[in-house]
């Protein structure tokens, strides 16, 4: 499989990042969703369940009051206290005076023509209650299914339709008694309660979205079941608001994440990282006297090690110039240079090694730090310092650091000279040791260009200056031979070698000796 291009895989790493933040998003947006439906139906429970509890209270505190007080009659002294029990009540819809099994009285119709006969209850309750369920009455013209509950001389009457009415979700439910093996369906839902938690307390499942709870001092418990879908259609819009809000936060996130890499992939910030790293090495190329053809010398060149990706010096000098570490890079070079040099005993005492210097670092006086780095106290080598022609360079200031690394045994050498700024004052000013003549103007010798046809008006300028001249960029013998005829002394370029490790300059320079 063919290997996808940087900037196909940066693309690719935010797409993922985006897609990753979206389902995340959906995920986290669905769960808080499902803790809200599973908060509506806890709420559901207990309001259903705190109904049943305050009902069965009201049963039990109506009877027991109404026994208390009982004349054994269906008096007028009875109907007064029936009435004003029914009137406190909350749930109670009718009260019934009994006497020997048979229903002689009620608050809704007075003294009953006709006797109803009480029968068997469905269960007897653990407070003592006798319970009917599912009776159907009739009160005047409204009919219901009621729960009946019988104690001492009276029942109370409940209309099981005040459940319906309770606010919420579209649930289904039932209320149990659950004292016997079998539960009996005290209302709701026949057969919905499932008896799976009994006791343990309040329990909900999520997957089938049923709840149970018990009143185990009065066994009772109650089923719920909610209603999945009538939530969802519920969400729906809601749910749709945060696919859409995902889908955008996930689009933004990609976008931040590209224009992450991408910085993070740029070369200042490459460059700043190398630096950091300390991810610079050297290669040299090697320096040669053009008359003998033998290796003197030796330019160390910088190269970027942070990546597969190469950084080309031209990418990263500019870089390192404009992050103003210029100074910092140098030193780093240099140590890292003449360490590993110094470490090849092949290579002569004062072979020439070139180092490339900042015009700025010069004018700043940084270079009064060389002299005290260890590596270049204790060379054995002869260091040239290379600068390119620049306007930073014509200040006094400039001129005192330059005459100063003179006197201190240091080589200068103008480099790229013939390049962008030039003047003639400056090689002057300069007293510079070498002019390395720029690559340019050995590229077209053999085909006699303008500029190669300067060449000889340069190796005399330097011979009158004192100067040694260096060619740059020979890559054949033709312009080897020219420029040697010229006067040129020194030359680097392709046809003597292109910049090498310090091991391959090394085999060169002995295998250059034996020959
Ligand atoms: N086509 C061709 N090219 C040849 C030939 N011979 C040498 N070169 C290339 O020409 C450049 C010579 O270095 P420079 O003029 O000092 O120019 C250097 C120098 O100005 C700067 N540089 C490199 N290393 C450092 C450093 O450590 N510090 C500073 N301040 N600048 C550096 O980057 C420039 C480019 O460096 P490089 O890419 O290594 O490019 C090198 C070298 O590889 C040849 O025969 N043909």
């Amino acid at each position: 499989m063919a290997a996808l291009s940087p900037v196909k895989l940066s693309r690719l790493a935010s797409a993922s990042v985006g897609l990753v933040v979206f389902l995340l998003g959906i995920t986290l947006s669905t769960v808080l969703l499902l803790l809200d439906y599973r908060k509506a139906h806890e709420e559901q429970a207990r309001i259903f369940f705190t109904e049943v509890e305050s009902v069965v209270e009201e049963f039990r505190l109506v009877l027991s009051t109404l026994n208390a007080q009982t004349t054994g009659r269906c008096d007028e002294q009875t109907m007064i206290a029936m009435r004003r029990e029914l009137f406190l009540a909350e749930h109670i819809k009718d009260i019934g005076f009994v006497d020997n099994g048979q229903v002689i009285c009620t608050t809704g119709v007075g003294k009953l023509d006709r006797h109803v006969e009480v029968g068997t209850p469905d269960y007897i309750g653990m407070d003592g209650l006798s319970v009917f369920v599912d009776v159907p009455l009739t009160l005047f013209e409204y009919q219901y299914s009621a729960l009946i509950a019988f104690s001492g001389d009276f029942d109370a009457v409940f209309d099981l339709a005040v459940f319906d009415l309770l606010p919420g979700m579209v649930n289904d439910w039932e209320v149990v008694y659950t004292r016997d093996e079998a539960p009996v369906s005290v209302a709701g839902e026949k057969g919905l309660y499932r008896g799976q938690f009994a006791e343990s307390g309040y329990r909900f499942s999520l997957t089938s979205q049923y709840s149970e709870t018990c009143l185990p001092e009065y066994q009772y418990c109650l089923g719920i079941q909610s209603d999945f879908q009538s939530w969802l259609d519920h969400y729906r819009t809601l749910y749709l608001v945060f696919v859409i809000l995902w889908f955008f936060i996930g689009v933004l996130v990609a976008f931040a994440v590209q224009k992450l890499i991408a910085r993070t992939q740029s070369i200042e910030s490459k460059v700043r990282r190398a630096l950091r790293q300390r991810a610079f090495h050297n290669l040299y190329q090697p320096i040669l006297d053009l008359k003998s053809g033998a290796m003197v010398g030796c330019e160390a060149l910088a190269r970027c090690h942070l990546s597969n990706e190469p950084l080309y010096p031209d990418q990263f000098i500019p870089e390192v110039a404009r992050s103003g570490q210029t100074w910092r890079f140098t030193k780093l070079m240099i140590q890292q240079g003449l360490t590993e040099l110094s470490a090849e005993t092949a290579l002569p005492d004062g072979f020439r090694v070139n180092f490339n210097l900042f015009p700025a670092d010069i004018a700043a006086a940084y270079t009064r730090d060389f002299a005290k780095m260890s590596t270049v106290a204790n060379s054995r080598f002869t260091l040239v310092l290379e600068v390119i022609e620049d306007q930073q360079l014509e200040g006094k200031q400039a001129q005192t650091e330059l005459e100063w690394l003179k006197a201190q045994g240091y080589g200068v050498a103008l480099d790229d000279f013939g390049t962008g700024y030039s003047n003639l004052n400056q090689i002057r000013d300069f007293q510079a040791d070498y002019l390395k003549i720029d690559r340019s103007f050995i590229m077209d010798l053999e085909d006699g260009s303008i500029k190669s046809s300067l060449i000889p008006y340069i190796v005399d300028i330097a011979r009158q200056l004192n100067l040694f001249v260096v060619a740059e960029g020979i890559e054949n013998a033709r312009q080897w031979e020219a420029l040697r005829d010229m006067g040129v002394q020194y030359g680097q370029g392709y046809y003597f070698g292109k910049p090498m490790s310090a091991e391959a300059l090394v085999r060169l320079y002995s295998q250059q000796a034996r020959n």
